[in-house]
């Protein structure tokens, strides 16, 4: 499994979870920062001897098990990341299965309050398109391709009933939601949305161009509205990031992707 999240404090997060997992959990390294990685951009074996390791940008090797990576904020930076380390991957002979995109998030008021946890059912790219004079069209409705992914849907139906989340959607913004009217608008044009992050939908991207399925989990910090930066709650969130990656990795172990 590949984790991919955008910060340090995430990646932290997740590794406590999975460095307090069951024995069956291989991960005699996680928590083990990598010298190699440029701007922050750390990777974690998630495997004792993880030593496939590869030393270019973002690039993360495994030798089975979990490796979490800080592949930056924002859709082009994360997706950049997740495609080297799962090239890297492919290339070491040691593939992924599953990339995981996690983190914090805003949640949409009242269905995704702080602290709830979010798994997406689609990952959406929200503002990836263009504004006309007869409002937003997505790059889909301009012919484009895609600004949406779904994973696997038994597997997100299990994960949520494993960790206590709700699933919906989860959009990928470049910018922060920041007034009450632009929230109001997301939530008209995405009517099942929960939660806006900026990272979900590059991860996805980069998992899908390699086959590789995906999803998506949030921990929200703070409501999608006016900007209240004294409002987010942060280590809340990445608490509740931690106690729902422990519940998720026996469902995660256990899951083929020929499931579902
Ligand atoms: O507004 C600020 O002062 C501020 C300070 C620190 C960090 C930020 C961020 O925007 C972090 C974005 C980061 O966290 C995820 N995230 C969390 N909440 C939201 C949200 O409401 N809308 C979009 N992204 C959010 C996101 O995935 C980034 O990785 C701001």
């Amino acid at each position: 499994m590949l984790v991919a999240t955008a910060v340090s404090v995430e990646r932290d997060a997740v590794v406590r979870a999975l460095s307090t997992g069951s024995d069956d959990t291989e991960l005699g390294v996680a928590g083990r920062a990598h010298p190699c990685r440029p701007s922050g951009t750390t990777a974690h074996g998630g495997t004792s001897g993880a030593a496939g390791h590869g030393g270019t940008s973002g690039a993360a090797g495994h030798g089975g098990g979990w490796d979490v990576i800080v592949a930056g904020v924002g859709a082009a930076l994360a997706a950049a990341n997740t495609a080297s380390a799962l090239t890297a991957a492919a290339l070491n002979g040691t593939p992924y299965d599953l990339v995981v995109s996690a983190g914090i998030a805003g949640g949409f008021v009242p269905d995704a309050p702080v602290g709830a946890l979010v798994v997406a059912d689609e990952i959406v790219a929200a503002d990836l398109g263009a504004e006309t004079e007869d409002g937003f069209l997505s790059v889909t409705e301009l012919g484009f391709g895609t600004v949406r992914h779904r994973p696997p849907g038994e597997l997100v139906r299990r994960v949520a009933e494993a960790v206590g989340a709700r699933a919906g959607a989860v959009l990928t913004v470049s910018t922060v939601t920041g007034t009450a009217e632009r929230a109001a608008v997301l939530r008209e044009r995405h009517p099942t949305a929960l939660a806006e992050a900026m990272e979900g939908f590059g991860v996805a991207e980069a998992a899908i161009a390699q086959g590789v399925p995906v999803l998506e989990i949030r921990a929200i910090s703070n409501p999608v509205g006016p900007r209240d930066r004294a409002a987010w709650r942060i280590p809340e969130a990445l608490a509740a990031l931690t106690e729902g990656f422990g519940k998720l990795v026996p469902v995660l172990e256990g899951w083929n992707r020929h499931d579902s």
